[in-house]
């Protein structure tokens, strides 16, 4: 791994390191007498003691908890409730304060695990062994009903995705693999998997480096990184604001995205500044890790619309299933993704209602007993067989009982001279439901004109599809993971 080192340099922990920092923190843990099973919240942002810290608690069994130190008090005390875990643990210089017993306390460095204050006794270990069914880890997700999901994730479930993806042999051991996603996000634990199972080099791009497109860029320049692994909507202020640095990446040979789709006019600028990059498109729930890698031709042809999410990892499959339960494999025709397989979530953490609804029987295949996950997703084959992503089936809109595809008329506001960011959306009024759009413009470019748009956009669009407002916003706001936030917008309407 390379991160910051002590001096404002760049350190580099070899493996060797990495794993003697990792048997330490296991002793420790061990010491304290927690059993299989018990969980433990490690709050901090990817650092090689972060990593040595969950790898360890993975060896005895104990499922980890990733928070970014960003996450506000009450969100914490939710996830504290929910989990009840035994031990919180952050960084040296964490800043965390107000967990209070029974939950033990702990600070992890580079000299080992120091317990502030130790875990409630767990009386005696009623387990030994540690099975490939255990809980890994628990993401809480910030559910759409506000209170958090912890998708429970078992160590099957992890290793036989980074199988799947293995097979693909994507990474050298001279790799240098940038992470840019937050510990809470399981893309950073991706990108923990992804670079430890080839050997390769993690490095944790720093959260202050986020910020500012020239600290970043210099950042991946300086580390000489040969990937990045990024949310799409990272890369937008960098294609606004300093293109001509981008093209300075000539370590760059990989770009892997995921957690949204990438909005193809911003793909196409970004593979035209790193014309030899081969782009992956990475998809799938937190439910499963995520399900398929794809790779996409550099530059998109011009025509494309969607981005393909082509097919399953080796030892796992999409499905698309239609409104009458049957599969959906005729080029063209949407249907909702299911996905089969052996990286499949455990369940929602103490939350038996909510997984039977996301874990449903096989409905190719009811008598087997088999549960399979109904991702709420959209999408349909292509000529080719593979899936093309078509967007969430609760994000399918209507307006005058028209269904609007929110995508086309992105697609179509994006081509408008002077734009640079389309996101439209579907807002209540006390009349009726309108059409909204929210764009960005080149940095220090016109500001778009809102009737010009909706005439550039009637010009090849049904009448309902026409926004009837437009807002020009500086930047679009993100979710903590870094996705646009749909939501946040309503607010700037
Ligand atoms: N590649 C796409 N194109 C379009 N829409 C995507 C893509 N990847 C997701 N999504 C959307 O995001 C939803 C899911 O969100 S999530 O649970 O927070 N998980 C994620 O975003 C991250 C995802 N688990 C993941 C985890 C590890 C590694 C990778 Br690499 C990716 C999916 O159901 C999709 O709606």
């Amino acid at each position: 791994m390379v991160q910051p080192a002590p001096d404002g340099g760049l350190e580099t922990i070899t493996y060797g390191e990495l794993v003697d920092r990792t048997d330490r923190c296991a002793g420790a843990l061990d010491a304290l007498g927690l059993d299989v099973g018990d969980r433990v919240v490690v709050e901090s942002d990817t650092s090689a003691d972060a990593v040595a810290t969950i790898l360890a608690c993975a060896t005895l069994g104990l499922p980890f908890i990733p928070v970014s130190p960003g996450l506000p008090d009450e969100r914490l005390r939710a996830i504290l409730a929910g989990a009840e875990p035994a031990l919180y643990l952050q960084g040296p210089d964490g800043r965390r304060t107000g967990v209070d017993a029974p939950i033990g306390t702990g600070r992890f460095g580079p000299d080992g695990l120091r317990t502030e204050r130790a875990p409630a006794a767990r009386g005696p270990r009623r387990r030994r062994v540690v099975t490939a069914v255990d809980t890994a880890y628990i993401i809480f997700t910030s559910g759409t009903t506000g209170r958090p999901k912890g998708v429970a994730m078992s160590h099957r479930g992890v290793v036989s995705f980074l199988r799947g993806v293995r097979t693909f042999d994507l990474l050298t051991a001279d790799d240098r693999v940038a992470g840019t996603a937050p510990l809470q996000f399981d893309f950073a634990l991706f990108d923990i998997g992804f670079a430890l199972s080839h050997g390769a080099t993690l490095v944790p791009v720093p959260r202050a480096r986020l910020t500012w497109p020239r600290r970043f860029l210099g950042f991946l320049r300086d580390a000489e990184v040969t990937h990045v692994d990024a949310v799409p909507s990272l890369w937008r202020p960098v294609l606004r604001h300093e293109p001509e640095m981008l093209t300075e990446l000539t370590d760059v040979r990989g770009v892997l995205f995921s957690g949204e789709a990438f909005p193809p006019h911003e793909l196409r600028s970004l593979q035209g500044a790193l014309p030899k990059a081969r782009f992956l498109n990475l998809y799938g729930p937190t439910e499963v890790m995520a399900i398929s890698v794809t790779e996409l031709p550099n530059p998109l042809p011009p025509e494309a619309e969607r981005l393909s999410i082509g097919s399953a990892v080796p030892g796992a499959e999409m499905t698309l299933i239609g409104p009458d339960g049957r599969v959906v494999d005729e080029p063209g025709v949407v249907g909702e993704i299911y996905l089969r397989g052996p990286s499949l979530f455990t369940g929602y953490w103490n939350d038996p209602e909510t997984t039977r609804r996301a874990l449903v029987p096989d409905p190719l295949d009811p008598a087997s007993g088999r549960l399979v996950l109904r991702t709420g997703d959209l999408a349909s084959p292509g000529p080719d067989g593979a899936l093309y992503f078509h967007g969430r089936a609760d994000s399918q809109v209507q307006i005058r009982g028209n269904r609007v595809e929110l995508g086309e008329v992105e697609l179509r506001v994006a081509e408008f001279p002077g734009v640079t960011g389309a996101i439209a959306a579907v807002l209540p009024h006390d009349d009726e439901p309108r059409l909204h759009v929210f764009v960005t413009r080149a940095a220090g470019g016109p500001v778009p004109d809102a009737k010009n748009v909706a005439d550039f956009v009637r010009a090849v669009l049904p009448a309902y599809m026409v926004p009837s407002h437009v807002h020009v916003v500086e930047a679009f706001p993100l979710t903590a993971n870094g996705k646009v936030d749909r939501a946040a917008l309503h607010a700037f309407a």
